[in-house]
């Protein structure tokens, strides 16, 4: 059995001005060094906040990744961030595909693909975001559409220490639902089979996040789960207490 160290990551979205997100990070920094912990933890401010949040991090192990990075090293692409950019500000980590992408900006797992290998490239770790809408799980296509995403957005170059995964059922994204301890027991164990196609044994050791309404009071039972690496969590993240609580769940 591969021991796999858990991620709890926080996507902030569009929230937070300068003095929340500092504030939010000092709370959190505060806790990381009450001891050794036995996961990883990771922020993803918004773009205005990656190198403030970055900075005030540097002395201590919290995480700092951005939302979305274009394809592209630099060029003529107004409004969007490269990833080497996001790495020149301290960032470690990228989330690409998150599905308010996917649906906001009409992004194909194709882009994700490039987005994931522009992070790689550019020496981040990419969070690839997979999951399904209400409509294809009530259809009984959940485990073939995550597949089919996962397999076509993953670069050619993934590994397990450049690549983490994220299932977030779109249904339960800030609706308060979550899938069931089965239900995300069977799609991260077929994600894991899915991604040894691409991956070989080293799927072994990808490490599978949950997201979609994770919060303290359900944290433990989904982070029990055998594949169930860690948290992608919005809402919760934006509160200290709240995001630390779900992270002491993972140890
Ligand atoms: O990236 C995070 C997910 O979209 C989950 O958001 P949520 O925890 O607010 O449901």
């Amino acid at each position: 059995m591969t021991a796999r160290r858990p991620l709890i990551a926080g996507n902030w979205k569009m929230n937070g001005l300068r003095a929340d997100g500092l504030k939010l990070v000092e709370g959190l920094i505060a806790h990381l060094r009450e001891g050794d912990q036995p996961f990883d933890m990771l922020v993803c401010p918004p773009m205005t906040l990656v190198a403030d949040v970055a900075a005030a991090s540097t002395a201590s192990t919290l995480l700092v990744g951005g939302q979305d990075c274009h394809q592209n090293e630099k060029g003529a692409h107004t409004g969007d961030t490269s990833a080497w950019m996001l790495k020149d500000v301290g960032a470690t980590h990228v989330i690409v595909g998150h599905s308010e992408r996917r649906a906001d900006h009409a992004e194909s797992s194709e882009v994700v693909k490039a987005k994931a290998g522009a992070a790689h490239a550019a020496g981040l770790t990419a969070i690839i975001c997979i999951g399904e809408t209400e409509d294809e799980r009530d259809r009984g296509e959940a485990l073939a559409v995550v597949s089919g995403q996962l397999l076509d957005s993953l670069p050619d170059g993934a590994t397990p220490d450049n690549t983490v995964i994220a299932y977030e059922p779109v249904w339960a994204i800030g609706t308060g639902k979550t899938a069931t301890p089965d239900d995300v027991a069977e799609m991260h164990g077929e994600i894991r089979k899915k991604a040894h196609e691409k991956l070989g044994s080293e799927a072994n050791r990808l490490r599978i996040l949950y997201g979609g309404s994770v919060k303290p009071a359900n944290a433990e039972e989904l982070l029990a789960l055998t594949d169930v690496d860690g948290a992608l969590v919005g809402g919760a993240s934006l509160k200290v207490e709240d995001f630390w609580a779900i992270a002491k769940a993972a140890g």
